[in-house]
């Protein structure tokens, strides 16, 4: 495992998908670099288009690329956007690979997932059990392209010598997140059906599936100081897992949640909504050994988490106006 230094100060770094929760994480973490921070937006050019993306990237010539733009969403998303997660993601990858190989960038992360290893693989996931099982089937396409992305890093490092990284987050929330009630993540839906609940005094709230599946997560600033550390410091062509090392039943944080957000009444579960994969539990072991570990407790975060959805007036506001018609209304958008 090489560990190497990369100076980011005066480099022009090209975030992608400067405007999600990961990326605007990364934003606010860059901030102390004195780096060259390149951004654009989705209107300005669509990273699905391949000419797009090269002529962008031969103009601005990025130094490093944080490859944070992607098509993202919870469970359900996943399992209902296959196409979308499929193409995109594939489309992504490999036009913003291609172009920062063939324009000179010096350093590229790209951003993997903890679901690309198998459903039943041993827990805690190793880094080394990508591709030794059937992966969880609600969200393959997801994990299908963000293996070829893993893969494409990896050739463009042995036939190149690119220095080319990947990461794979485990789960992640924090500001920016999506508050979709259909396809956000589990600790954003849970945020905003809890917080609706105590507002319109509601005495249930219903969380999807068995409340049994484990799982483990990552506040997004956590994440992105170690995406700084590992992009500064970090030149193989191994993954490294990027977690808590802390896992907690859907139930037991339900309970975290409710408490977080002071809503008293009953809680119960829908097992008609799939539960997905049963436990998904990093092994930060390679991040520790790398001298990375995570400062932000799941109760601290969730309060924070919980701020910044209060003071996110792209969801509070319109959703006192009108939840459900705009749930209906977008149903392809897994954002908005
Ligand atoms: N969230 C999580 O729990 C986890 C996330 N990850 C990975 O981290 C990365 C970031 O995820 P996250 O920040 O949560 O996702 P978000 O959905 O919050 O952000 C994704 C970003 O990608 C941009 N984007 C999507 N499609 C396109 C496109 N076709 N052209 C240009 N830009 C596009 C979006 O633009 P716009 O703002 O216009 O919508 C947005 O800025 C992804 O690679 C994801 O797979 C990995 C593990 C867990
Ligand atoms: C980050 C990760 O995200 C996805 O995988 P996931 O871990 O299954 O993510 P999730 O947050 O949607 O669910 C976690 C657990 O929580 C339960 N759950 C309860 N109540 C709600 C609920 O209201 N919404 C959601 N979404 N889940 C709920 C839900 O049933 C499941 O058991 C993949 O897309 C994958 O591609 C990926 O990378």
């Amino acid at each position: 495992m090489a560990s190497t230094a990369f100076e980011l100060k005066g480099k022009r770094v090209f975030v992608a998908g400067h405007r999600g929760m990961v990326g605007s994480a990364l934003m606010r973490r860059l901030a102390r670099e004195q780096a060259d921070l390149l951004t654009v937006s989705r209107s300005q050019i669509d990273l699905r288009d391949q000419a797009a993306v090269n002529a962008w990237f031969a103009a601005k010539r990025p130094q490093a690329v944080f490859l944070a733009a992607a098509k993202v969403g919870g469970i359900v998303a996943n399992n209902t956007l296959r196409a979308e997660f499929l193409y995109d993601n594939l489309a992504i990858a490999t036009n913003v690979i291609q172009a920062a190989h063939a324009n000179g960038c010096e350093k590229l992360m790209f951003f993997g997932s903890s679901c690309i290893y198998p459903r039943l693989a041993p827990q805690p996931l190793r880094e080394d059990s990508m591709l030794t099982g059937p992966l969880e089937p609600t969200n393959e396409p997801y994990a299908i392209a963000k293996i070829a992305g893993i893969k494409m890093a990896e050739a463009y490092r042995s036939q190149y010598g690119s220095d080319f990284i990947s990461v794979m987050p485990t789960n992640l929330y924090g500001p920016g997140d999506n508050y979709h009630p259909e396809y956000s993540h589990v600790v954003a839906a849970l945020i905003r059906r809890f917080h609706e609940a105590k507002v319109s005094g509601a005495g249930n709230v219903v969380v999807w599936g068995t409340g049994t599946p484990r799982r483990e997560f990552l506040y997004v600033d956590d994440l992105a100081d170690a995406c700084i550390h590992l992009m500064k410091t970090y030149s193989s062509p191994e993954l490294v897992n990027i977690g808590t090392g802390e896992e907690i039943t859907i139930a037991e944080f339900a309970l975290l949640v409710a408490a977080a957000i002071g809503f008293r009444g009953e809680i119960g579960f829908d097992t008609s909504r799939p539960d997905g994969t049963p436990r998904k539990l990093l092994d930060v072991s390679r991040l520790g050994r790398l001298g990375w570990r995570a400062q932000i407790s799941l109760q601290e975060g969730i309060q924070l988490a919980y701020r910044a959805y209060l003071a996110d007036s792209r969801w509070t506001a319109r959703v006192t106006a009108c939840p459900d018609k705009r749930a209906q209304g977008r149903s392809q958008n897994t954002r908005r």
